[in-house]
């Protein structure tokens, strides 16, 4: 494939965010921003000033500890399901480690994933986890949840830190949707929201010294399966989405989160939206690390397009299909052989 170009992907300012509801200039604005940067690059940098830096840093801090943790220990995290695990010391990238928080709504989930790390309990990650905690509640309208969100104590935790990410996936959600005519069909798509929570490690810091400009597989080609990918980082730089048979370096900001569309929006969609291809190249020297927030339907919810996506100009392309199996496909031999932009239609293709 070509070589990395210095193209840049489109960045969209969700700065002002509490002027943006539906029905106004800005949210009509921003929705087509949305559309056409997803349209034709599949992602884009969100600006999103939602998160407080100091809280962001703070994650990025309980993220780095968890790696350092001894091999046997990062192994409790395990999961018969695909990708909702540990995943690391695999020969082909030796530079990459996750660790997964799955099912984040789910807050038995984040207990224990925190006991696998602190079974005597840490001031840090709870920290964290109240935030998730109550900013899921919010969202989902739990009564006691509220009720406990009135101490500042929660109210803050909320403000700062978890909220504003499922709300940029929801208010996305609710973007893309009106930009199709699907308005209708959006609470069907909020509904089945299921959350992984992953946090990822590349160790630039071990690639042998050689060539200066040489740079290391950090992951390989690969499109997501979920809807939405929101993924922060680090300062240190490193993931390319493949347009057109060339790489583009995706280099945000501080503040920034990527946004990727997953391959349940291009069935979804019935085509109009695509999953760019992407991977991970490290510079040599530097730690990479990155958090990724993914929005999936829950696992046996069938995904397939509302039939007003359907016509014949627009045949449908996809079967209905389940993320745990599409998940477990991308695992098996067919998966790993089949080029990752066809891995999907090879999945659901009609
Ligand atoms: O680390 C990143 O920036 C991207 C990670 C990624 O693409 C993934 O985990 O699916
Ligand atoms: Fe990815």
């Amino acid at each position: 494939m070509a070589s990395t170009k210095l193209v840049k992907v489109p960045t969209i300012d969700f700065s002002n965010h509490q002027d943006l509801k539906p029905n106004t200039p800005l949210w009509e604005s921003k929705k087509i921003q949305v559309f056409e940067a997803l349209q034709e690059y599949g992602c884009f940098e969100a600006i999103y000033d939602k998160v407080p830096k100091d809280i962001r840093e703070e994650t990025f801090s309980i993220s780095k500890e968890i790696f350092e943790f001894p091999l046997e220990t990062k192994l409790k995290n395990i999961s018969e399901k695909p990708t909702h695990g540990y995943m690391g010391m695999i020969p082909q990238l030796p530079l990459y480690e996750s660790l997964c928080i799955p099912d984040l709504l789910n807050p038995k989930s984040l207990q224990s994933f925190a006991n696998i790390f602190w079974p005597q309990g840490n001031q840090h990650f709870w920290y964290v986890y109240l935030c998730f905690y109550f900013a899921l509640a919010e969202v989902f309208k739990k009564v006691e949840i509220v009720l406990l969100l009135s101490t500042p104590f929660a109210r803050n935790l909320v403000k700062s830190y978890s909220n504003p990410l499922l709300e940029l996936d929801e208010m996305l959600k609710r973007m893309i949707s009106e930009n199709l005519g699907l308005k209708n069909h959006i609470d069907e798509l909020l509904n089945a929201n299921y959350i992984l929570f992953r946090f990822t490690q590349y160790k630039g810091s071990s690639i042998a010294s050689g060539d200066e400009n040489n740079k290391a597989a950090g992951l390989g080609g690969h499109t997501d399966g979920n809807f939405l990918s929101i993924i922060s980082q680090n300062e240190v730089n490193g993931l390319q989405i493949n347009k057109n048979g060339e790489w583009i370096d995706v280099n945000i900001s501080p503040n920034s989160y990527v946004v990727l569309s997953g391959d349940s929006f291009t069935a979804w969609t019935n085509g109009r939206l695509h999953s760019p291809v992407h991977r991970v190249e490290m510079p040599r020297g530097s730690d990479r690390y990155s958090i990724q927030l993914f929005s999936l339907s829950k696992p046996g919810h069938f995904i397939e397009a509302p039939k007003e996506m359907v016509d014949e100009e627009h045949p449908l392309l996809f079967k209905p299909f389940e993320i745990l199996g599409l998940l477990g496909y991308g695992a098996t031999e067919a998966g790993y052989t089949t080029p990752p932009s066809d891995l999907f239609k090879a999945y659901c293709g009609v």
